[in-house]
């Protein structure tokens, strides 16, 4: 069953369409990573999901329950933009006034047991303002679990957050989701961080879905392939099929062969240079992650760029789309 489908969903402010006609589908018990520039409609559609900003058209289904616009589903919980809290409440109060405004019937022992599932349990009698930034991230997830969602919204959860704080949060996302079935939608410009957790990505760009895709297709899309060019692209076409009956070769516009599954580049050069065919550039192409969305999100890399993956190796890149494959 979807967790959550929208269709047509849609949000205008004045003349800015922030959202236009988004149709996305979310299965139950899929990590939903959800990814767009900066200003792409991310937070307007979570918040439209969670009822917090009504849509101007479209609707929101939760496990196909279909929902007027603003209104919540207490199966949701979410931390978007800031988590907001108390200040001067404790982190144990301030869960608890999230249980006692959902009316569960053991709010103090639910939220301990919230407080606990993030590792907030020691601080949890400690003023929510002294909390460091990853222990109020903490505290907004408490608050999201308690009740124990079916669905968590989370927007930039690793904000601000320390490299071993996010190792945590992240394992506590996929527990969530593997342990205890909880469909999480999470948007993240720290894609190596998404992508060692999610099942199935969306892609908004200027307020529309341009890409729904799974993990598996990502990663062999992502995949690494042989690059060749040889002045006589057509004979050497030829005989790399004939020697690499295994390889999939695909003839990109500008002449270069691309080349996947195996094909090592030494057999590759040694063939060719066999038939006499001069190879004018031959190297192994590596496309990340970050390449893969940055060019669906139509982005410069500034903007998106995660800190961790923007320190990976530069790597060589090829042309294009377009190719044919042969
Ligand atoms: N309350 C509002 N009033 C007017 N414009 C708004 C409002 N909320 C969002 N917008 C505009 O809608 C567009 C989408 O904003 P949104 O916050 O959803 O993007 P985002 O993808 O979450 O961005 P970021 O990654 O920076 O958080 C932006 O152009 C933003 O300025």
């Amino acid at each position: 069953m979807d967790a959550i489908a929208t269709a047509g969903l849609t949000r205008t402010f004045g003349a800015k369409r922030a959202v236009d006609d988004l149709t996305l589908t979310v299965r139950q018990g899929d990590i939903y990573g959800f990814v767009g520039r900066n200003g792409s409609g991310k937070s307007t559609v979570m918040k439209m999901i969670c009822g917090l900003v009504p849509q101007t058209a479209g609707t929101v289904r939760i496990f196909g329950e279909q929902f007027a616009p603003g209104i919540t589903s207490r199966r949701i919980g979410a931390v978007i933009e800031e988590p907001g809290f108390y200040p001067s409440l404790t982190g144990l109060d301030n869960v608890r006034c999230r249980a006692l405004s959902l009316g569960l019937p053991d709010a103090k022992a639910a939220s301990a047991q919230a407080l606990e599932q993030v590792g907030l349990a020691d601080v949890a009698r400690k003023k929510a303002k002294k909390y460091s930034l990853g222990m109020k991230q903490r505290l907004g997830l408490a608050m999201a679990l308690v009740g124990s969602p079916d669905i968590l919204m989370l927007d930039e959860p690793f904000n601000g957050l320390d490299p071993q704080v996010v190792r945590e949060v992240r394992s506590l996302i996929v527990r969530l989701a593997e342990v205890h079935g909880v469909t999480v939608f999470i948007s993240s410009h720290v894609l190596d961080q998404l992508e060692r957790m999610a099942t199935r990505y969306g892609v908004i760009r200027e307020g529309r879905l341009v890409r729904e895709v799974t993990a598996a297709e990502v990663e062999a899309e992502c995949a690494d392939y042989l690059s060749v060019r040889c002045a006589d692209a057509e004979l050497a076409l030829s005989v790399l099929q004939t020697a690499f009956p295994q390889a999939s070769f695909t003839v990109m516009p500008d002449n270069a062969l691309h080349v996947s599954g195996g094909a090592a580049p030494q057999e590759v050069g040694r063939v060719l240079a066999q038939r006499g065919i001069v190879v004018e550039e031959l190297f192994v192409h590596e496309r990340d992650i970050e390449e893969y969305f940055v060019a669906l999100m139509g982005s410069d890399v500034e903007s998106v760029a995660a800190p961790a993956a923007s320190a990976a190796p530069a790597r060589r890149s090829a042309a294009r789309g377009g190719g044919r494959r042969a």
